[in-house]
């Protein structure tokens, strides 16, 4: 149990990097006016901080970032969290590795979210960082919608995931909504949108070019992944 000092502590810690990794996705052009949001987790602390709601990028700062509990309940803060928090704290709560969430309605990963299509492992940029092609989640139903959205929505991304290990495939686009991405910390979970949205633009006119293209074959999947990821029995040696 932390000393309440040492957890005031790391409550600043953890506002400023994900007030920062918020900032990073207008640095990075995967936001415009107050779309997306970041959170992070301090699992020691059982806290969430996430952007407030439909606050301009430009106003937001790490005090005002908003703390919650994995039940969702503010501890911290007067604005209302993110609209999408309910999704963040499903997958906090169902995937313990993670320790950062992103949504963006990126375009080009919207674009694949709005067709209904998984992105397919078209190359080894994508293999790089997603171990196969991204899936693209059922639609939700009117019911699911009705009910509560958000949380229905980090209910469809844990049935599509199904025991897929979330790390090796730390990305994924809701049927005609738009990419979630997470990681080890805000930061990585920011990197893997990037990463997202690159390889969905890339997926897009590589299929323009050649309709007929198909996903890599596993021993190039597993080549490149796993290198990156130092799963390779064969890592750091001459091929
Ligand atoms: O998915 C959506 C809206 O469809 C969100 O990403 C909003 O675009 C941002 O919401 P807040 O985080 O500001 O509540």
């Amino acid at each position: 149990m932390l000393a309440d000092s040492a957890a005031a502590q790391r409550i600043i810690e953890l506002r400023e990097q994900v007030y920062l990794a918020n900032m990073a996705l207008q640095t990075h052009n995967l936001v415009t006016f107050t779309w997306g949001n970041v959170s992070g987790i301090d699992r020691e602390l059982g806290l969430v901080a996430i952007k407030p709601s439909g606050v301009e990028y430009a106003k937001l700062s790490p005090a005002n970032m908003v703390i919650l509990n994995l039940a969702g309940k503010v501890i911290e803060g007067d604005l209302k969290p993110s609209s999408d928090t309910s999704t963040h704290l499903v997958l906090y709560r169902s995937y313990e590795d993670i320790g950062g969430v992103v949504h963006t309605h990126s375009p080009f990963a919207c674009a694949w979210a709005q067709a209904g299509l998984s992105i397919p492992a078209l190359g080894t940029t994508h293999a790089d960082y997603f171990y196969g092609d991204i899936p693209c989640t059922r639609a939700l139903t009117e019911a699911e919608v009705a009910t509560n959205y958000e949380l229905n929505t980090g209910l469809v991304i844990e049935e599509t995931l199904g025991s897929t290990e979330p790390l090796s495939m730390p990305g994924i686009v809701v049927k005609e909504h738009g990419p979630f991405t997470w990681g080890t910390s805000p930061d990585n979970a920011v990197h893997n949108a990037v990463v997202l949205e690159e390889v969905a633009k890339m997926a897009l006119h590589t299929k323009q070019l050649n309709p007929q293209v198909t996903s890599l074959n596993q021993a190039l999947l597993d080549k490149h992944y796993l290198r990156k990821h130092g799963k390779d029995a064969y890592y750091g040696q001459e091929d």
